[in-house]
């Protein structure tokens, strides 16, 4: 058995557990708004057409913010077409996803989903196919009260509040060969400049985000952030990072060690964010917004771009295993220690498309076993995040070297304090001890099993979920064992609340 201890101070604090690291993203991509969130057909949905099941998962999962509409389909995305009296909606072709948009649901049926999931929206506007122009427009629609041509058609289009919408992204992944009007950073830059002073013309306190680079092996990686934020900075608010991970080449270490490449990537895009503010003389910091992350099967990317045009298709609906929900865990722990600059991440995406929540039309809505790191560490994540230092056995990866096996980070509000912690270890349990057991264990548990690729399906939908974790206490200090491949969590202090 390996042996590892975590320690942490109390009062060494890194920031503070913003509710917005617990997002998402809904994308009119394959079933993930057409069968996914919107059924009108199925037995569970509500006199909208939203499947009631998936709206259940949504809250229960703890999400905070929902990015929407894409992705790469904001890109050739016509936002005026899904407003409206239903039948006159345009049909379009979405080139992103060689698909047919019915456009069924556009931005106030999504507002209005979100009402429900309680969550809020944060909207991506198109700078692929389309500019300024149309960034202010659907912002006058969005979010002015009335009087305009623009405002008063929401009003008659049934919502007479604006939405309120505070969170903005200037584009999807400009930086992608692969995006309809890919630019190069300084064409981008400067749109991203423009668009942004255009809409804080509209409305001071929007807060807008600048897209960085699609994964930090895009070839312009570094670069392109350098330039963006030097035509853009004290014009926007954040950045973003996307990343998605994937067993390469039959390495599953560096596979489970995917949260290493994360945080390099975040301390490489705040050094340069950084760089540029000491370059052009601001005391403005930049903040991270990690919009798009999860375990993705990238390969069969370019396989769903060549389909047959239909509606809604299934496509990339990958189905999770435990070492896929390790990875999750560990890329959450990854963004927690980053309290201090991520200021948003959105997992990618909700529901079917590579997501958490997976349902079908002939059943209930079910938890893919990635689901369950996300709701514990949004239900248990609170206050603030501590430096925390793991002293333990490493273990050697392909593509990061030498890496620690167990991985943590700590959270504390009061006198509740939370350990969330991963063993990335295929075949060896670890006894981690950490301090803090006079406080009382409130509850802890462990999401790990004998065979790593445990799934859950629409028939076995709790074949993988939590169990309770055994912890030793002496005194103040506590233990537990991770078994192999395993991510945990225990709370010490505080109330008890919530599932037991
Ligand atoms: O690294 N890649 O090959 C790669 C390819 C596509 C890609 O697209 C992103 O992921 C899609 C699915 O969430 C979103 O619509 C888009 O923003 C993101 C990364």
């Amino acid at each position: 058995m390996l042996r590892a201890v975590v320690s942490f101070r109390t009062d060494d604090v890194v920031g503070p557990v913003r509710r917005r690291l617990f997002g998402s993203f809904v994308e009119h991509l394959g079933r993930c708004v057409y069968g996914g969130i919107h059924e009108p057909g199925h037995p569970s949905a509500d006199e909208e057409g939203f499947r009631r099941d998936v709206l259940a998962l949504t809250r229960e999962m703890g999400v905070s913010v929902v990015r929407y509409p894409g992705g790469n389909f904001v890109s050739g995305y016509r936002w005026e077409d899904g407003v409206g009296p239903r039948g006159q909606r345009p049909v379009r072709r979405d080139l992103a996803w060689r698909s047919i948009e019915s456009n069924e649901v556009g931005l106030d049926e999504f507002v209005r989903w979100a009402r429900k999931a309680e969550v809020e929206v944060m909207y991506a506007v198109n700078l692929g196919t389309r500019g300024v122009a149309e960034a202010l427009d659907v912002h006058e629609y969005a979010n002015h009260g009335s009087g305009t041509t623009l405002s008063d058609l929401r009003v008659a289009n049934g919502s007479a509040e604006p939405h309120g919408i505070s969170l903005w992204c200037l584009g999807n992944e400009m930086d992608g060969p692969w995006q309809l009007g890919h630019k190069t950073a300084e064409e981008y830059g400067r749109l991203a400049a423009e668009t942004a002073r255009a809409l804080r013309q509209a409305e001071p306190g929007v807060e807008l985000v600048a897209c960085g680079s699609s994964s930090s092996a895009m070839p312009t990686f570094g670069e392109w952030e350098r330039v963006v934020l030097e035509a853009a900075y004290e014009e926007v608010d954040h950045i973003s990072c996307h990343a998605y991970y994937e067993v390469l080449d039959g390495d599953v270490d560096s596979f489970l060690a995917s949260a290493e490449d994360m945080d390099r990537f975040i301390g490489s895009v705040a050094a340069t964010a950084d760089a540029v503010g000491a370059k052009v003389k601001s005391p403005k910091r930049i903040g991270i917004s990690f919009d798009e992350w999860n375990v993705w099967s990238i390969k069969d990317f370019e396989a769903s771009r060549t389909s047959e045009w239909r509606s809604a298709p299934k496509l990339i609906e990958d189905t999770y295993d435990v070492a896929d929900a390790v990875v999750v865990g560990n890329l959450l722990i990854s963004l927690l220690r980053h309290a201090d600059r991520v200021a948003v991440a959105c997992q990618a995406q909700l529901v079917n498309v590579i997501a958490p929540i997976r349902c079908e039309p002939d059943s209930a809505a079910w938890r893919q076993t990635t689901f369950h790191p996300f709701a514990l560490t949004s239900r248990l994540a609170r206050g603030e995040v501590l430096r925390t230092v793991v002293d333990g056995p490493t273990q050697d990866t392909g593509r990061f070297g030498e890496v620690p096996v167990v991985d943590a980070v700590v959270t504390r509000e009061g006198e509740e304090v939370v350990v969330f912690l991963v063993n990335r270890h295929r075949h060896e349990s670890v006894e981690v001890g950490f301090e803090g057991g006079e406080r009382g264990v409130v509850e802890a548990w462990v999401l790990g099993d004998e065979d790593s690729g445990a799934i859950n399906t629409a028939l076995q939908p709790e074949r993988v979920k939590p169990r309770g974790l055994g912890v030793e206490r002496d005194g103040t200090a506590v233990r537990v064992v991770l078994p192999p491949v395993s991510w945990g969590v225990v709370r010490m202090g505080g109330d008890v609340r919530g599932e037991m």
